[in-house]
């Protein structure tokens, strides 16, 4: 559905995108999750042919984004960051507009509109003026302008920011529901861990530019942390026996795979505590840049 070649986007002397090769298969859901300015962004306008490479090339469903972009287009919903639909109009009023710009027609906009009303979960707000609606229905609103086409892919840029986490893991439930009833290929950016955590089947990291992680979220966190498994004794000699650990007075540390099944088996050198501590996506980011995602997403909010 997507494949790019050493895609990569230069302003001056910004390298935003430092050529990335990336393929995702039709049906997938994968997050690019990087800190701000990773160049996120930047490949998503690359491939919805908002932006032009600086050089690389990508293809995304069956299309070239710089010689092909109207293909592209009408294959594709994008919702950037901004709010797409306008204010004064109704909702529903918006997404039938949306789906006759595409060349749909009046009964085809008005059944599809009905179809997205009802899966994103805004019947009772469809009828009101977009600007009567809350910022979690407004990103609902968004995504169902982006879907009106029934288009085989959709990209969503950073679609939970600035929502609060219950209309977080709202909007969560209705992109997961969306994909479950059609089948679309989905590719979002996030800098919110969970997120991608919780969303994503496949992750990719992305970091000044260049993909430093590609996998599952269970496997970038086993490959890259591995579980942690302290164990207490009451001595210090008792804590030396246990074979493989890093010691530390009458505590061991051990980095493993499976934490859960290596504490049950150390249970034989009775210790009076075991705690496994599971790595997150943020652990992950750490080892690969020594930087922390969530003190970055920290500063830039609070800045
Ligand atoms: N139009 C532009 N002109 C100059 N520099 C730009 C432009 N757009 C993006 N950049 C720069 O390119 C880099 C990547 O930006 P991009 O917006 O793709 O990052 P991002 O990962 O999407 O970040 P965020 O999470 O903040 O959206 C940043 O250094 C940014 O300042």
């Amino acid at each position: 559905m997507i494949e790019t070649r050493e895609l990569t986007k230069r302003f001056k002397d910004v390298r935003a995108v430092d050529g990335i090769d990336l393929t995702v298969a039709r049906g997938e859901l994968v997050a690019l999750l990087g800190p701000n300015g990773a160049g996120k962004s930047t490949t998503l306008r690359m491939l919805t042919t908002l932006i032009p490479p600086t050089s690389g090339s990508a293809r995304v469903a069956g299309f070239d984004v710089t010689r092909q972009q109207r293909e592209v287009r009408l294959r594709i919903g994008y919702i950037g960051q901004g709010n797409g639909a306008g204010h004064s109009q109704r909702g529903r009023d918006e997404l039938i507009s949306q789906g006759r710009a595409y060349g749909m027609t009046v009964p085809a906009a008005r059944r599809r509109a009905d179809e997205l009303i009802d899966s994103l979960g805004l019947g009772e707000v469809a009828d009101r003026t977009v600007s009567t609606l809350s910022g979690g229905q407004r990103r609902r609103l968004d995504i169902a302008m982006g879907l009106i086409h029934a288009p085989e892919l959709l990209f969503l840029d950073e679609p939970s920011t600035g929502l609060d986490p219950q209309n977080r893991a709202n909007l969560q439930e209705h992109i997961l529901r969306l994909r479950a009833e059609h089948g679309t290929t989905i590719v979002l950016t996030t800098h919110y861990l969970d997120e991608a955590d919780s969303m994503a089947e496949r992750v990719v990291v992305i970091d000044h530019g260049r993909i430093i992680a590609d996998d599952t979220p269970q496997q970038l966190k086993a490959k890259h942390v591995g579980d942690r498994v302290i164990l207490g004794f009451d001595s210090a000699d008792q804590a030396a026996l246990v074979p493989g650990g890093t010691p530390d007075g009458a505590l061991v540390r051990i980095t493993t795979e499976d934490g859960p099944r290596l504490a049950a088996e150390l249970a034989s050198f009775h210790p009076i505590s075991i705690e496994v501590i599971r790595p997150t996506l943020d652990d992950v980011f750490l080892t690969l840049t020594g930087r922390s995602l969530r003190e970055e997403a920290n500063t830039l909010v609070g800045a």
